[in-house]
């Protein structure tokens, strides 16, 4: 299981202290979401500061595009730093084109499920993709409250992950701490993102320790 910190709960003000706190601490990815005040009603940061981030953080950028449009902006984004791109299927009309853009570009492709969205949604895309976003949570906005209905979806999907040899890792974004990080990962996510649940504590670091232990529970 690797563990994806969301800065979108830190200090922005102090945002390189806090990453490196979790860099310490063995996070295996750095998650930054990505706002437009359109897709999501909030809006965030763009390539900008993940430039700027890059050459002071050594762990794999995981950018997750919460945005219309993100085709006009992969460019910019893979040039800013970011390991893995994902898009939302909800803002591609041409997914199959934005997924060849991003791995043009030499990085990985992600794409990204509202809590509404089924996973048949992905079904002719799954075998060109690194990774599945399921939200387990409306997207927009940190500390909401995990849907326990996705424990369904992320079961659904890592059965179709049996029966062929898709590579694309299940990553699992919101509402996740460690009193249910465990029924998260059974049920077959590969990569947690945690954002309050890490950055909103007094000790993120203590905090990662804790999701790593209640996950062998
Ligand atoms: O993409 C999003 C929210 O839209 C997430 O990455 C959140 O930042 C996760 O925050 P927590 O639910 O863990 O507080
Ligand atoms: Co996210």
């Amino acid at each position: 299981m690797k563990i994806a910190p969301s800065i979108l709960s830190a200090d922005f003000g102090c945002l390189i202290e806090d990453i490196k706190k979790i860099e310490r601490a063995g996070a295996d990815l750095l998650h930054i979401d990505v706002m437009d005040g359109h897709f999501v009603p909030n809006i965030t940061i763009g390539p900008g500061v993940i430039r700027s981030l890059k050459n002071r953080v050594s762990i794999p950028f995981d950018v997750h595009l919460m945005i219309d449009e993100p085709e006009k902006y992969i460019n910019e984004f893979v040039k800013a730093g970011a390991d893995i791109i994902t898009v939302h299927q909800e803002a591609c009309i041409h997914l199959n084109r934005v997924i060849q853009i991003i791995k043009d570009c030499g990085i990985k492709a992600g794409v990204a499920l509202n809590p509404s969205t089924p996973v048949e949604m992905l079904e002719y895309v799954l075998s060109d993709i690194d990774m599945v976003l399921l939200m387990t949570v409306n997207p927009g906005f940190g500390g909401q409250k995990f849907i326990d209905s996705m424990i369904d979806k992320i079961s659904d999907l890592n059965s179709t992950k049996k029966n062929k040899p898709f590579k694309f890792e299940i990553e699992v974004d919101g509402g996740i701490s460690k009193s249910n990080i465990k029924i998260v990962t059974d049920a077959g996510a590969d990569i947690i993102v945690a954002g309050s649940s890490i950055f909103g504590t007094e000790d993120p670091k203590k905090a990662i320790y804790e999701l790593r232990e209640a996950n062998k529970k």
